[in-house]
């Protein structure tokens, strides 16, 4: 496993190392040693599992209490993931970094506490898994719209028409209104 830095200083992109033969492929997908000596010194509570259709954006996602870190990777098909940086403190506040992950590049995204999430479908459709390192605790969710104009991601969006959203999302907060940590 690689780490591959971001724009962000804690935010990283992880590349497993994959094993290809005549049967198709084998890699790791987590390894508790590994990641907290190489990403965070974190554990891992809960694991999730979501599919969504193209054009089908979810997001931007935390909670104010139990903060989740988030390690996120796909297993069918292509999204495009965004961290959002929502620690005041930080030199990187409301910066946001976004990578393509797919089930071909095996890429790994690590979200930390005190980061929005989100994702946007690119295939047809896409199965996206991660672990958190807090439970669900929904009265802590706040989301945030994806089109925000100060937060301005850049988002890939097929044939520039407007993603697909839940109703939460739809009535999602601007970042100047958001919770900081
Ligand atoms: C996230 C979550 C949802 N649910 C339930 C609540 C609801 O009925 C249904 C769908 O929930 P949502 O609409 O919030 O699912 P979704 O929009 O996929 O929410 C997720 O979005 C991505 C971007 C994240 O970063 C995640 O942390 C999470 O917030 O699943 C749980 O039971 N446990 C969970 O951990």
């Amino acid at each position: 496993m690689q780490v591959l830095e971001t724009t962000i200083a804690d935010v990283h992109l992880i590349q497993p190392k994959v094993f290809g033969d005549e049967r198709g492929f084998f890699l790791e997908t987590f390894r508790d040693d590994w990641f907290r000596a190489h990403c965070a010194d974190v554990h891992f509570v809960q694991d999730n599992h979501s599919k969504s259709r193209q054009g089908i954006l979810r997001g931007l996602h935390y909670q104010v209490e139990k903060t989740q870190g988030k390690l996120v990777r796909v297993v069918q098909g292509e999204v495009y993931d965004v961290a959002v940086d929502m620690r005041k403190s930080s030199p990187t506040f409301g910066q946001w970094f976004g990578a393509v992950l797919s089930a071909e590049n095996h890429r790994q995204m690590w979200v930390p506490a005190g980061f929005a999430h989100g994702f946007y479908v690119m295939s047809p459709t896409a199965e996206f898994v991660y672990k958190c390192t807090d439970y669900y605790h929904p009265q802590a969710e706040v989301s945030i719209r994806y089109d925000d104009p100060e937060l301005n991601i850049d988002w890939p969006l097929i044939d520039g028409q407007p993603p697909s959203l839940s109703e939460k999302d739809d009535k999602g907060l601007a970042f100047n209104d958001a919770p900081t940590f």
